[in-house]
């Protein structure tokens, strides 16, 4: 295997007493679709703070393209290529949905220009946006908000995509729609790292999964076996057939277990309410 797109080289971080990255470590190659999975609280979306330079650990590195970037600090980290998305998208309201990625474009990937625009318009094609452009974002449906956000992050050119829970909130038919969005992100060579409580879109999209408890990594392995793996049912599952997981109906399950998950809708409903 050559050199790692991403390495998070033994990582420590701590809040008071709670642990979300105990001596972690874990690789992402070029190209790769990875999938967290773990109960709320595990440390998750720190994980992406720290990856994302929100965050700094106490101890351990992060290294980006062979360059340690542990004490960079984002906007540097966006420009070196790392793109996130937040669980609860915040655009800018009242610009449309292009200015909201053109900003992205000049800020993130330093463009300038017909440049700019052109590559707006391509990630608005790719997030299937283009009809929407003119749109204010304040005025769009969840799902179309979970779009923006992707297309924000890409609007910034990453070769890491982290994504962090787009998938919460939606409809199934919405679910597959988004599916399809980062499938084609994925086939088009990007790397990308998923968090997300609908385990389906990830057994869908990725390739390998990790699952995080209360700091460590307790499976790292292809999709299906992290699933199976006995400490993943004990901890985030909470049992049951791992059929469940491929089709789809173990879902509600898991959303049920992971308490803070309908909160985090809940949130994006109200989010979307009061921005309509
Ligand atoms: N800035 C902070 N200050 C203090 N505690 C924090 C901070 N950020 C996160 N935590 C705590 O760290 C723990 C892990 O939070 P984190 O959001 O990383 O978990 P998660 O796995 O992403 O959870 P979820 O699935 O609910 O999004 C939680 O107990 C959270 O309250």
């Amino acid at each position: 295997m050559g050199e790692p797109l991403l390495r998070l080289d033994d990582i420590t971080k701590s809040f008071g007493k709670v642990t979300v990255a105990r001596d972690l470590t874990l690789s992402v190659q070029p190209g790769e679709a990875l999938g967290i999975v773990g109960p709320n609280g595990a440390g998750k979306s720190s994980l992406f703070a720290m990856i994302s330079g929100d965050l700094r650990p106490d101890s351990g590195a992060v290294w980006f393209e062979g360059r340690e970037v542990t004490d960079v600090p984002p906007h540097a980290r966006t420009r070196a290529g790392i793109g996130r998305t937040y669980q609860v998208p915040r655009p800018f309201e009242h610009l449309t949905v292009f200015e909201n990625v053109l900003v992205c474009g000049y800020q993130g990937a330093a463009l300038k220009g017909k440049e700019a625009w052109a590559h707006t318009m391509g990630v608005l094609d790719r997030t299937g946006l283009a009809d929407l452009a003119n749109t204010p974002a304040g005025r769009l449906a969840l799902l179309q908000r979970k779009r923006l956000e992707v297309a924000r992050a890409l609007g910034t050119g990453p070769r890491l995509l982290l994504l962090d829970e787009v998938a919460g909130g939606l409809t199934e038919p919405e679910v597959l729609e988004l599916v399809e969005v980062v499938k084609h992100l994925h086939a088009e060579g990007l790397a990308i790292v998923w968090i997300e409580h609908v385990v389906h879109a990830l057994v869908k999209t990725v390739g390998r999964m990790v699952c995080l408890a209360g700091g460590d990594v307790i499976a790292d392995d292809e999709p299906m076996r992290v699933l199976a793996d006995p400490k993943v049912r004990e901890l985030y599952l909470g049992g049951g057939p791992e059929a469940d997981m491929a089709d789809g109906t173990a879902d509600d399950r898991v959303d049920d277990r992971a308490d803070g998950t309908a909160d985090d809708r809940a949130d994006d409903r109200a989010d979307e309410e009061t921005t309509s």
